[in-house]
C-alpha cells in the first residue's frame, strides 16, 4: 500500500486539539534546537485571491506581507538562513500583466523594507539569473545585495528566475571546464566540491523546506541541497500563513529531528 505523504496539520485544523497561543508555541520551540536554514515555497497566492473574488495580484500583495512577517519571526528566533522561492524559471509563462506586477515587487520591497533589514543586520542575497529580469528590478536586487553585503545577521535569500536543474547543469559545465583547464583534478570532483559550484555556495543545506497550498511537489527548487531536508507540506495558502503556523512547522521539524536515528 502506498502511504500518502503525511501532511503537516496547521494550527487552523481543529482536529489537532486546542489552538495554542503564539507565546506557548514560542516557548515550545525555544526548548529544542532550531533549524539553521529554512526554505519556503510560497504557493497559493492566486488561489487566495480567487477565493475572495480578487485579482491574482492581490494574492501576491498579501503574500508579500507574509514574507515581511516571516522574516521578522525568523530573525527574532535567531534562524541563520531563510530562503524564499519567489519566482521560478517557469513563472515567465504566466500572463504578462502578472509577471510585470511580480517584477515590481522587489522594487516596492526595497522602498518599504530595506531600512528595517539593515537595522536588523540582515544580509540579502539572490539565487538565480537576475539578468533576465527588467532593468529596474535588477537595480533593486543589486541594491539589496550591495547595501546589505557586510551585514552578519540573518542571511535572507530570494530565489528569482531560479531553476535547480539549470543551476546543477551550469555547475557541471563549470566543473568540466575547470577539469579541462587543469584548475581541478577529476578525482577532486565530489559532493563537497559540487556544493561549491552551486548558487548556494557557502550556505548550509536547508534543514526544513516548507511548501504551502497543499501541492506536494518541490517544483525544481534546491534539488541538490534538499537531499536530507525535512519536507513539510501544509494546505494553508501562503497569504494565510501566520507566525503560529511557522512556529508549528518548526515544532514539527523538532519532533522529527528527535526521532531521526531512532530505530
Ligand atoms: C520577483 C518576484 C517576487 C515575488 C514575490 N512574491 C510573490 C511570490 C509569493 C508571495 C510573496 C510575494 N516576492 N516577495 C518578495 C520578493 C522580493 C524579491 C527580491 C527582493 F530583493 C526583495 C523582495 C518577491 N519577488
Amino acid at each position: 500500500m502506498i502511504k500518502s505523504l503525511k501532511r503537516f496539520v496547521s494550527a487552523e485544523n481543529p482536529d489537532k486539539g486546542a489552538k495554542r497561543t503564539k507565546e506557548e508555541l514560542l516557548e515550545s520551540i525555544k526548548s529544542a534546537p532550531l533549524p539553521e536554514h529554512v526554505a519556503i515555497i510560497t504557493d497559493g497566492n492566486g488561489r487566495w485571491a480567487k477565493k475572495r473574488g480578487l485579482p491574482r495580484t492581490a494574492g501576491h500583495a498579501q503574500g508579500m506581507k507574509r514574507v515581511r512577517e516571516t522574516i521578522r519571526a525568523a530573525d527574532a528566533l535567531g534562524i541563520k538562513v531563510l530562503t524564499f522561492y519567489s519566482f521560478s524559471t517557469e513563472n515567465w509563462k504566466r500572463p504578462q500583466d502578472e509577471v510585470e506586477y511580480l517584477m515590481k515587487l522587489p522594487i516596492e520591497f526595497l522602498k518599504t523594507d530595506l531600512n528595517e533589514l539593515i537595522e536588523r543586520n540582515v544580509k540579502v542575497q539572490m539565487l538565480g539569473e537576475k539578468s533576465k529580469t527588467p532593468s529596474a528590478t535588477q537595480q533593486a536586487l543589486l541594491a539589496f545585495e550591495e547595501k546589505t553585503k557586510d551585514n552578519t545577521g540573518l542571511i535572507l535569500n530570494f530565489a528569482i528566475n531560479y531553476g535547480s536543474r539549470d543551476e546543477i547543469l551550469q555547475a557541471v559545465h563549470r566543473i568540466i571546464d575547470d577539469v579541462q583547464n587543469g584548475h581541478i583534478d577529476k578525482e577532486q570532483v565530489n559532493e563537497q566540491l559540487m556544493s561549491q559550484y552551486l548558487l548556494t555556495k557557502g550556505l548550509p543545506d536547508p534543514d526544513l523546506v516548507i511548501r504551502t497550498s497543499g501541492e506536494i511537489r518541490v517544483s525544481n527548487f534546491l534539488l541538490w541541497q534538499l537531499a536530507y531536508s525535512e519536507l513539510l507540506f501544509t494546505d494553508v495558502l501562503w497569504p494565510d500563513f501566520t507566525d503560529e503556523i511557522f512556529y508549528e512547522a518548526i515544532e514539527d521539524f523538532q519532533r522529527r529531528s528527535r526521532r531521526f536515528g531512532a530505530v
